[in-house]
C-alpha cells in the first residue's frame, strides 16, 4: 500500500531526513507500527487541507455574497422587514420556519390575554370599596346585591361573576407562557412585554420541535369539555397515562379549550368599555392576535403569511440570517442580513458589523406620540433621527451604502387622522402643517447631513 508521509527529502545531509530515517535495527513489528502512524498522520493532514479547503470556499462565497445590516431602535420593524425580504425573495426558506412561528404567535396571544386579564384585575381592585352606613342607605353593591352590613368589601364595577368566571378559566394559559418562555430563554431574561429570544441560541429549531411534537400529542379535536378544567383542578396526574395530562402543556390545546372563552371575553361590551376607561389599547400592542384568537387558537391552527410577518418577537443580539434568493432580480445570489436588537443596551453590538456590510437600512417609525419603552422620557422620533445622525456620521461608514426607511406609514396616517399634534411630543416641530408630507420631511434629516451624501438613499 502506498504511503504519504509528510516529508520526502532523502538528502541524507537533512537534518530532518535524517530524524525522520527509521532505525537500523527496527524490527518487522516496529515497522509496522511506524507505518501505521505515517497513514495515520497522512489522513489528519488530509482531512486539516479539506477543512481548509470548505473553509476557503465558504470565505470566497461570503465575500461575494450581498451583506445587508438592519438597524432602527426597537419596534422600528428591523425584523418584520427582513421577514418580508424573506416572504418576498426567498419564498421557500420562508416557508420552512412557519412551525417556529406558530408557536411565537400562540406565545403572542397569550401575552395579549395576560394583559387584558391584568386590566380587569385592576378594575376590580380599583372598583372595591367596603360598605358604610351612607352607601348600604344609597343602595350601593355588586351587581343586582346591596350588602346590608357596614364593613363588608364589595367592587361597583360592571364586570360581573360571568367575567370573573371566565378570567379564572382563562388563567391556565399562564403557566404555558412561563413553561415556553423558559424553553426559549433559560436565562430568564425579562423582556417586558415581548416575548424575547437570543440571537444565535436556535430558537427557530427549538419551537419547530415543540411545534411538530404537540401536534402529534393526543389532543381532542373538539374539546368539549375542555380538558382544561380536570387540568386545572388538578385531576390529571403524571403517570397515569390519561391524555389530559400532556393537554394541559400543549399550547395548541390549551389555546383551543380556551377558544369560546377568549372570543367572548374580547367581543364582550363591558370589557370593550373597562379597556377603554382605562385607557387600553391591546391593539397597539405589537404582536396583537386578539382579533384573530377564533382561528389562532384553533387546534388545527396554522400561521398564514401575513401571521408571520404580524408576529412579534424581541430580538437580543444579532441575528445573522443566510439565503439564497429564489426569485427577483438577482436569482442564485447569496445573501447575509443581520438583523439587530435595537434597544439602546444592545446597539453597542452593532459596530462590529460595520466593515463587513456592503448596506445599512435604517428602519425609523414616524412614532412621534410615543417614548421609549427602556426610558419614558425619549420621544421615539426624536430618538430615531438622532440615531440615523450617529449612523450617517460614523466614519466606519463613510463608505457603506445607508438606505433610511420611514417605517409605520400606516400608524403615522391613523395618528394623524385622530387629530394627534406633533408639536404635542416634539416641540421643535414648531407650527408646521400637521400632515403626512411635513412630518415625513422632518424625519428625513439626511438632507442636512453633509457627510458622505452619494452613499444616502431615502
Ligand atoms: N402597523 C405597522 N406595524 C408594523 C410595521 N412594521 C412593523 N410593525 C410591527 O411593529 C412591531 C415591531 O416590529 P419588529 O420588526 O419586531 O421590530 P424590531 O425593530 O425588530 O424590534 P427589536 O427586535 O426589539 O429591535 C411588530 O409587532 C410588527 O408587526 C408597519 O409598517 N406598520
Ligand atoms: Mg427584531
Amino acid at each position: 500500500m502506498a504511503t504519504r508521509v509528510f516529508w520526502n527529502n532523502t538528502d541524507p545531509d537533512d537534518p530532518l531526513a535524517r530524524a525522520l530515517q527509521p532505525p537500523f535495527d527496527e524490527s518487522l513489528e516496529e515497522r509496522a507500527v511506524r507505518i501505521r502512524q505515517q497513514e495515520e498522520a497522512a489522513r489528519v493532514s488530509k482531512e486539516i487541507d479539506e477543512e481548509i479547503a470548505v473553509a476557503r470556499k465558504a470565505y470566497e462565497r461570503r465575500k461575494r455574497a450581498i451583506k445587508i445590516l438592519l438597524l432602527g431602535q426597537a419596534e422600528s420593524g428591523k425584523s418584520t422587514t427582513l421577514k418580508n425580504f424573506q416572504l418576498q425573495f426567498s419564498p421557500q426558506h420562508f416557508g420552512k420556519e412557519r412551525a417556529a412561528w406558530k408557536t411565537i404567535i400562540q406565545l403572542n396571544l397569550i401575552r395579549c390575554i395576560k394583559r387584558l386579564l391584568e386590566a380587569l384585575q385592576e378594575e376590580w381592585e380599583s372598583s372595591l370599596q367596603t360598605t358604610t352606613a351612607s352607601s348600604i342607605a344609597k343602595g350601593k353593591g355588586v351587581a343586582g346585591r346591596t350588602p346590608t352590613t357596614p364593613g363588608v368589601r364589595f367592587s361597583t364595577s360592571p364586570l360581573n361573576d360571568h367575567h370573573r368566571r371566565i378570567r379564572m378559566r382563562l388563567s391556565a394559559l399562564l403557566p404555558i407562557e412561563d413553561e415556553l418562555m423558559r424553553k426559549l430563554l433559560p436565562d430568564n431574561v425579562s423582556g417586558g412585554r415581548d416575548v424575547c429570544v437570543r440571537a444565535g441560541s436556535g430558537w427557530k429549531g427549538v419551537l419547530a420541535a415543540l411545534s411538530s411534537n404537540s401536534s402529534t400529542l393526543d389532543v381532542p379535536r373538539n374539546p368539549q369539555p375542555p380538558p382544561l378544567v380536570s387540568a386545572m383542578k388538578g385531576a390529571s396526574r403524571p403517570g397515569t397515562g390519561n391524555s389530559q395530562f400532556k393537554d394541559k402543556d400543549n399550547p395548541s390545546a390549551v389555546l383551543a379549550a380556551c377558544r369560546d372563552d377568549i372570543v367572548t371575553l374580547w367581543e364582550d361590551t363591558v370589557v370593550q368599555a373597562v379597556l377603554k376607561k382605562q385607557n387600553v389599547r391591546l391593539q397597539d400592542m405589537p404582536g396583537f392576535f386578539l382579533n384573530d384568537a377564533g382561528r389562532v387558537a384553533a387546534i388545527n391552527y396554522e400561521p398564514t403569511d401575513d401571521d408571520i410577518v404580524r408576529a412579534r418577537v424581541r430580538t437580543l443580539g444579532v441575528e445573522e440570517h443566510h439565503f439564497t434568493m429564489e426569485n427577483g432580480a438577482l436569482p442564485g445570489t447569496e445573501w447575509y442580513i443581520y438583523d439587530v436588537g435595537g434597544s439602546r443596551s444592545v446597539r453597542q453590538h452593532w459596530i462590529p458589523y460595520f466593515d463587513d456590510v456592503q448596506a445599512i437600512i435604517f428602519l425609523a417609525p414616524l412614532a412621534f406620540n410615543l417614548t421609549l419603552e427602556e426610558d419614558a422620557k425619549v420621544n421615539r422620533l426624536e430618538d430615531s433621527i438622532s440615531l440615523w445622525r450617529e449612523v450617517c456620521q460614523n466614519p466606519l461608514l463613510s463608505k457603506t451604502t445607508l438606505i433610511l426607511f420611514l417605517n409605520k406609514m400606516d400608524i403615522l396616517q391613523a395618528t394623524l387622522a385622530a387629530g394627534i399634534r406633533v408639536a404635542k411630543y416634539v416641540p421643535s416641530y414648531g407650527d408646521q402643517p400637521n400632515d403626512v408630507q411635513h412630518v415625513t420631511k422632518c424625519a428625513n434629516v439626511s438632507r442636512t447631513l453633509s457627510a458622505a451624501a452619494a452613499h444616502r438613499f431615502v
